[in-house]
């Protein structure tokens, strides 16, 4: 799925009112009644108590009139109170003519804001995408009172005062919801950590905007979902064998670090890889050996740390990263392998610390690497980013010039390709927040480079999903805090089985 700027949502409005042959109110309409249905599945009116819906002047607010009408309809205590403004959207003007009398409307000046009482609920629909830079005079002192009551707040389509796609200074007024329930697509501010104490959580709900916009729509960012990724995971032949599905090498372990080794192995082979060798530190052959018996096994000529690079010519794919340390050996290895790989290669953890602490190493990425840093191995490749936005033009930035992959992982991890495109994951819990996750993800990386029939693309996109999708399937069973990283690797045949074309 494609995501839009605050723009290109404007201009889908625009053309679904146009190809559709209904007025812009009718989308309103739509709009409201979607959050409106959302907000009744959640609460009931007794639930709900007092419901103070604050609208802006533009098609925000005249969401919220829309949604304050319904919502009297439906039998909750509705009050509305607008913000002085000098002039009005067409459509704010027609739905406050709409508004039953009996719905209480007052105009809050900053100079004499009511007590909001806690426990009302607040439904946001003071500004939406129409912002175009931080909310400053009545407007910021509304959303600073909304922010200090101790009102549930649930906006409707952003944050009021949130930039829908823009940096902003770090102190502007921005409304502190628990629910952000926006329409369509998510905006690009909804996925960015430094936003996570605005928005709460995030629903997107579909209103019908024009499919064929949305489909024609030029775009350079995507969310990594099953429509994106349907097709690119082809079902496995009924003649396969292990030779159809690559041989990997993973270079991984170091002592008293040998389980991340484990959970890549054990995640590489659940990943459907055709064979795997692992190259562990000659302390770790036997934990190895036992823990991991599909795999073949090396031992490294060092004790405690990898110092060699085995042939890889039996190789179509090498990771390395996992649990390997920064022991001067181990650097070796990694400008050893740089120098020679003729395989697709997969790095990670320490492997990109190494890199950041001898940046002369990134000239020699061969091009279409797969990198899995989190934020500030990230940055150790780079610079110390200003923001979220600041990090995702450093990010896009890296990839173009080295000409590779780069998964930023995060909630929403974030992968950079070569020519400057972004993808969102949606997929992945917070029970991912826990050791050994990452290196689970770096083999099912391995896994999927080393399956000749996908592009690096496709194999870095179906990692990124699969691996979140695990997650989600195991908390199922373990709930978010019980997961462990040991538990995901058995959840990642499911989440491929069910990203599996069969092919008519
Ligand atoms: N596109 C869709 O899918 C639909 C969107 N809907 C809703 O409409 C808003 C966008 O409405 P718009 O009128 O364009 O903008 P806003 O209501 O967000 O605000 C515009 C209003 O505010 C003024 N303004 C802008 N920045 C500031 C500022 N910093 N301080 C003060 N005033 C500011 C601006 O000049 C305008 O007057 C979208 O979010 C949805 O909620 C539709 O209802 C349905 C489909
Ligand atoms: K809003």
């Amino acid at each position: 799925m494609k995501l839009l700027t605050a723009a290109q949502t404007r201009q889908a409005d625009a053309a679904t009112i146009e190809q559709e042959g209904i007025s812009s109110a009718d989308l309103m309409e739509r709009a409201a009644a979607a959050f409106t249905d959302w907000f009744c599945q959640r609460l009931s009116p007794a639930e709900a108590g007092e419901v103070l819906v604050v609208c802006g002047p533009g098609n925000n607010g005249g969401d919220g009139l829309v949604a304050a009408r319904l919502l009297h309809h439906g039998g909750y205590r509705v009050q509305v109170a607008l913000l002085p403004a000098d002039k009005h959207s067409a459509d704010f003007e027609l739905n406050r003519q709409r508004l039953p009398a009996a719905v209480p409307v007052a105009e809050w000046a900053p100079a004499q804001l009511p007590a909001v009482a806690p426990g009302t609920v607040v439904v946001d629909a003071l500004f939406g995408t129409g912002l175009n830079r931080p909310l400053t005079g009545a407007a910021a002192a509304l959303v600073a009172h909304l922010n200090t009551s101790k009102a549930r707040i649930v906006s409707i389509d952003l944050p009021s005062g949130l930039l829908a796609d823009a940096p902003q200074p770090a102190d502007s007024p921005v409304v502190q919801a628990r629910h952000t329930i926006t329409f369509e697509l998510p905006k690009l501010a909804l996925l960015l950590p430094q936003n996570a104490r605005y928005v709460g959580r995030w629903q997107a709900l579909p209103i019908g905007l024009s499919p064929q916009f949305l489909a024609e729509a030029d775009t350079d960012t995507y969310l990594i979902d099953v429509t994106l990724l349907a097709g690119r995971l082809p079902a496995r032949p009924t003649f396969s064998h292990k030779g159809t599905f690559g041989h990997a090498l993973l270079l991984a372990g170091s002592r008293g670090k040998l389980g991340a080794a484990v959970l890549a192995a054990r995640s590489c082979l659940h990943g459907g890889v055709g064979l795997l060798t692992v190259q562990v530190p000659a302390v770790g052959y036997a934990v190895l050996q036992t823990a991991v018996p599909e795999a073949m096994c090396l031992a490294d000529a060092h004790k405690h740390e990898l110092s060699e690079l085995p042939d890889l010519k039996p190789y179509n794919a090498v990771g390395l990263g996992p649990g390997i340390g920064q022991d001067d050996a181990t650097r070796a290895v990694l400008e050893e392998l740089l120098c020679t790989a003729p395989v697709p290669l997969v790095l990670d953890a320490d492997a990109l610390n190494l890199l950041g602490a001898n940046r002369s190493l990134l000239d020699l990425l061969p091009p279409d690497t797969l990198l899995t840093p989190h934020p500030k191995e990230f940055e150790r490749l780079t610079e110390p980013a200003r923001d979220d936005y600041h990090r995702l033009e450093l990010l896009r930035d890296f990839a173009r010039r080295h000409r590779c992959y780069v998964l930023l992982k995060g909630a929403y991890s974030c992968l950079a390709t070569p020519d400057g495109q972004r993808y969102f994951n949606t997929t992945g819990n917070p029970g991912l927040a826990t050791g050994g996750t990452g290196d689970v993800l770096t083999g099912l990386a391995l896994a999927l480079r080393a399956d000749k029939r996908l592009s690096p693309l496709d194999a870095a996109l179906l990692a990124t999903y699969a691996h979140g999708r695990a997650a989600d399937l195991a908390a199922v069973h373990t709930g978010q805090a019980g997961l462990t990283a040991g538990a995901l690797p058995h959840y990642i045949g499911r989440a491929l089985q069910e990203l599996t074309t069969e092919e008519f």
